[in-house]
């Protein structure tokens, strides 16, 4: 089985990104550009990266009017990602609009709730209930709308993939146990996520700041032995 685990290589310097990805390809079983990667780099920087031969999880958190989500979905399928993100909060149309224009074997997952948010911070953007609550809510419309899957926190992962068989789940904000949360605040062990139903687990800094970031992939993939996964891996 490949590994659930996708290496967020957050960093906008090529040379670093081809450096890590190098250090870490045998324990990982693709790798997650973000933003900050994309910003820098752009599409050349994703062919480069994506000629290790890792499948190249592109998550540029998409959100926008239906047609501009749908013609940058269509721009960016020549890349041939593996997956490919968006907010669920773009809506029904948004997310129906993705999904009919990614590329054949491309899974489209949307965001929930961001690992980063808690109750406090929802209730402060104007969003009633908990964070539980609207990933269920964002789930389901996610679901309808015809994507593959959607991205939340270990907390939540559970009850969506009871109610979703066959969805994708990515669960970021995950740190081996003792380690720094940064920026995170809904976070789990990477072997609590996997056997509640992630399908697929993003891990950043725990890797990438690590002293040695191969030894840190490589203890994290064997923390997950122990754990199946739930629902199958992407
Ligand atoms: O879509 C994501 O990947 C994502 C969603 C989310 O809710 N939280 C989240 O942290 N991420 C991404 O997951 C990675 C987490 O990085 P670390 O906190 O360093 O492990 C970053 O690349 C984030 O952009």
């Amino acid at each position: 089985m490949t590994s659930p685990v996708y290496v967020a290589i957050d960093t906008p310097d090529l040379e670093t990104a081809r450096a890590l990805a190098g250090q870490v390809r045998d324990h990982v079983g693709g790798l997650k550009l973000g933003l900050e990667f994309f910003a820098a780099n752009g599409p050349a920087g994703v062919r480069e990266l994506g000629a290790l031969g890792l499948d190249i999880f592109l998550d540029l958190k998409l959100h926008d009017i239906p047609n501009t989500v749908g013609k940058a979905v269509a721009a960016l399928a020549p890349l041939s990602p593996a997956v490919l993100t968006v907010h669920a909060a773009g809506g029904h149309a948004m997310l129906a609009a993705a999904k009919a224009a990614a590329p054949a074997g491309c899974k489209v997952v949307a965001v929930t709730v961001l690992t980063s948010l808690d109750a406090a911070d929802l209730a402060a953007a104007g969003v009633a209930g908990s964070p539980a609550e609207q990933v269920r809510r964002l789930a389901d419309l996610t679901r309808n709308a015809g994507c593959d899957g959607i991205v939340c926190s270990g907390e939540e992962v559970a009850a969506v993939a009871e109610a979703w068989p066959g969805g994708t789940f990515v669960v970021p904000g995950l740190r081996p146990a003792g380690a720094d949360v940064g920026d995170q605040k809904r976070v789990m062990t990477p072997a609590e996520a996997l056997g509640r139903g992630a399908s697929i687990l993003v891990i950043g800094r725990p890797i990438t700041a690590a002293p040695d970031p191969a030894e840190a992939a490589r203890s994290i993939a064997a923390s997950l032995a122990h754990h199946s996964p739930l629902t199958a891996t992407a």
